[in-house]
């Protein structure tokens, strides 16, 4: 048996949803600098589901049903009160929400493909709101309904602050929604198939990919970049900061990248916002950190900038708490994760590798009380 750590570059599925070739990603063979440029974060849900961007009454039916799936079951946002919420990080709320919303869907163990897709509607819909509405309870304040009316990024933004964004802060959202859509087979999104592919239901593969999403060295990342920046304070403590850990053999996150070598084309698009946005709102220090320290790293370790580093300064000037960032990513993956459920179902096999043994040789079991105790 050969063991490929960490599965690096072992190729474990088909798929038609988006790919990576060249450092170039594309989602149903459009590149993402196109549609981050030009599409809607809902042209582009459509396209990950449907693998062709949606025509006008295509895109305002499923614009629809996001308005009219939008809102939660009160018992949902009741439970937030009943855990010490403000010391909960909002990815495991999130995480028990989605497992919760099962419980309200008569459907959640339906399996055919139409009550699927339905399931993913409802799905694509809530989270936004299961984010928000969190968000807003746990600093004593009501949650703020849904609006029909708003796009997907401005009524996100709405539910968060209880204001209608401006041009620019919906441009902001729409874009970084679209940037974090889906990515291959990334760990979350394998997950995801792992746990679908034994024919479990829709509502398990998406908790378990938030779970997979949570950590440091994946989704988890934006809010840990954002930790380093706050620790480092000022542009003039880089430097001594990043050299250190370096030194230290640290990761700097926001960093590095499995399939990535010559960089992420996410970043520059977040690079840009950041810029523009620190500017605007007045914190130009973290823009000028995050530069020094991609200059520090690119470097020294040759290591570019992925789609996590830019994006905590752009929340971050967006006024979002630092905790949501890695739940605001799961609001816009939550798209991709849907894609390939509905694609591993279609094309179904359990998923199911082998492990190399390397523990202790035969061994002859003797009862509990002969055992010496040690
Ligand atoms: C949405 C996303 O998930 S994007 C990724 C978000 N995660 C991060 O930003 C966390 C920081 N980055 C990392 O931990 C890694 O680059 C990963 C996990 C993203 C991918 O890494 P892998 O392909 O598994 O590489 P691995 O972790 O084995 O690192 C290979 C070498 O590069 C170094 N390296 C990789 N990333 C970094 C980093 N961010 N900072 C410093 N060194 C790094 C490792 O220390 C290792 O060095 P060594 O060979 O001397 O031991
Ligand atoms: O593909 C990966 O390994 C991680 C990543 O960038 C993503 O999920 O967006």
């Amino acid at each position: 048996m050969t063991v490929t750590r960490g599965l690096e570059g072992v190729v474990a599925t088909s798929s038609s949803v988006s790919s990576i070739i060249d450092d170039t990603l594309t989602y149903a063979g459009y590149n993402i600098d196109d549609l981050t440029e030009n599409a809607s974060f809902e042209e582009v849900i459509y396209l990950l589901w449907h693998r062709q961007l949606p025509t006008v009454s295509q895109l305002k039916e499923l614009k629809q049903q996001l308005a009219e799936n939008a809102e939660l079951p009160q018992a949902i946002l009741d439970y937030f009160k009943m855990f010490p919420i403000e010391k909960v990080h909002p990815m495991a709320a999130l995480r028990t929400a989605v497992s919760q919303l099962a419980l309200f869907d008569e459907e959640a163990d339906i399996m055919d493909s139409e009550a699927n897709y339905r399931k993913a509607v409802r799905l694509q819909a809530k989270l936004a709101t299961i984010v928000a509405s969190f968000a807003r309870i746990r600093k004593g304040l009501n949650p703020v309904a849904p609006r029909t009316d708003l796009s997907f990024a401005a009524n996100f933004l709405y539910m968060l602050s209880g204001n209608v964004p401006d041009a620019i802060a919906e441009e902001a959202m729409n874009k970084a929604l679209i940037l974090h859509a889906d990515h291959e087979l990334n760990a979350s999104t394998f997950t995801a198939r792992v746990c679908v592919a034994t024919l479990s239901d829709v509502y398990s593969g998406i908790t378990a990919a938030i779970g997979a999403l949570k950590g440091p060295l994946h989704g988890g990342a934006n809010e840990a970049v954002m930790k380093m920046l706050t620790e480092i304070g000022s542009p003039e403590n880089v430097d001594s900061y990043i050299r250190e850990k370096l030194e230290k053999k640290e990761k700097v996150m926001g960093f590095g990248h499995r399939v990535y070598r010559q960089g992420d084309p996410r970043a520059k698009h977040l690079k840009q916002m950041s810029e523009k946005l620190t500017k605007l709102t007045g914190q130009p220090e973290y823009y000028e950190m995050s530069i020094r320290i991609e200059a520090l790293v690119t470097g020294e370790k040759k290591l570019p900038p992925n789609v996590d580093f830019y994006s905590a300064s752009m929340y971050h000037s967006l006024g979002i708490d630092h905790d949501l960032f890695t739940p605001i990513f799961a609001v816009s993956r939550v798209s991709g994760w849907l894609a390939h459920i509905l694609e591993q179902y279609d094309n179904n096999r359990l998923i199911r590798p082998r492990a190399e043994y390397t523990g202790p040789g035969m061994q002859v079991y003797v009862p509990v009380e002969k055992r010496e105790e040690v």
